[in-house]
């Protein structure tokens, strides 16, 4: 799944608004040491969060840890009352009706212990029985979602005796049992191998393209993200720093190239190109490092590769900024984010 087909989704549309969030604030209050142990400071763990899910959508949480998101997220499902703000899903207030919250999404949680007892097949299957599904049609949907997950060899061990996972898999699968138009997965591929991940993303994309489910994800895992996210919101301190698709997140931060040039022996100081290139460079023998501007990059490429110093280079490379290079930028430097805001 690219991000490019995901952006281009057909059942994304962009006028109808699943999840909207106004003003979300919640301090977790300090708490006293006891016999002698340190006290601990209260938390402001969101703070004034806004943001719009649109249908179809599939929309990233990143942040460092410690950030905010499994406490927004927690408000967002109904399970933690905010102190102030508003959260509204499908047009239903979820702060005052926080019950509300499961017949709208289906949640998987960093934790699941609850479904740890049961079988994987019960696991998928309860779920759908607990959300409302007669049996026979659990049993229908259990089947089909254990089958697309390619859960089969395992349907009939308990989630206590599989590795985690397969564990992790397995209550994906039960979360989409008794389909729900809003799907919120904290960290859902978390231990899981390529095949297990490559499974996910294909259900996710299967679900919003046939049915227009919307998806909220919490991830630290930006590499991931840049390749599922139409948009991604970034917290931190409770805040949303940014908030734009992963292309105009790495267009609007990291405008630049970075350009590594490797020489033979020491660099061709006296040839003039080079000698302009010096000063931009950080130089660790053989190797300069430059970060230049797109434009800047291609032109000093050319005039290397193109006279006298490309028989003193070794190697050379030239790497677009990543949404990695992008977190790290607004982890590193928060009054340069401010602008980045859309949503
Ligand atoms: N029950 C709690 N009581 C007090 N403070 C809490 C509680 N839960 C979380 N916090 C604090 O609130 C802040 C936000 O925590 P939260 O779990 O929402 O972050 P997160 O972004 O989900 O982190 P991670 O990526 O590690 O899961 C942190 O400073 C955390 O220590």
């Amino acid at each position: 799944m690219s991000t490019r087909t995901s952006e281009a989704g057909p059942a994304q549309d962009t006028g109808t608004v699943v999840c909207a969030v106004r003003g979300l604030t919640k301090t977790y209050p300090a708490a006293r040491g006891r016999r002698g142990a340190p006290s601990a400071p209260a938390v402001r763990a969101t703070d004034d969060v806004r943001l719009d899910i649109r249908r179809g959508e599939i929309f990233g949480l990143l942040g460092p840890n410690g950030a905010g998101k499994s406490t927004l997220v927690r408000q967002l499902t109904g399970l933690l009352r905010p102190d102030a703000g508003t959260v509204e899903i499908l047009g239903h207030d979820i702060v005052r009706h926080p019950d509300r919250a499961a017949r709208l999404l289906a949640y998987l949680g960093q934790e699941s212990t609850a479904l740890d007892e049961l079988t994987v097949s019960l696991a998928a299957e309860t779920t759908g029985r607990l959300r409302g599904l007669p049996l026979k049609d659990a049993r229908a949907e259990r089947d089909a979602v254990i089958e697309e997950l390619g859960l089969g060899p395992i349907a009939a061990r308990p989630l206590k005796k599989i590795s985690g996972g397969q564990r992790r898999l397995a209550c994906f699968a039960a979360a989409l049992v008794g389909e729900r138009p809003l799907l919120v997965l904290d960290e859902p591929t978390t231990g899981m191998d390529p095949v297990a991940r490559r499974a996910v993303w294909a259900a996710v994309d299967r679900r919003r393209a046939e049915r227009g489910t919307t998806v909220l994800l919490v991830t630290h895992n930006v590499i991931e993200a840049e390749t599922v996210l139409d948009r991604v919101a970034v917290v931190d301190r409770g805040r949303v720093i940014a908030c734009d698709t992963p292309a105009g997140l790495k267009q609007q931060v990291a405008s630049e190239v970075r350009v590594e040039l490797v020489w033979r022996e020491a660099a061709p100081t006296g040839l003039a190109e080079v000698d302009a290139l010096r000063e931009h460079a950080v130089e660790a023998g053989r190797r300069w490092s430059l970060r230049l501007a797109p434009d800047e990059a291609r032109t000093a490429v050319a005039t290397l590769t193109g006279g006298p110093a490309f028989d003193h280079l070794d190697d050379f490379s030239l790497a677009t900024p990543s949404l990695e290079d992008v977190y790290l930028a607004l982890g590193g430097s928060r009054s340069d984010v401010k602008g980045l805001v859309k949503a």
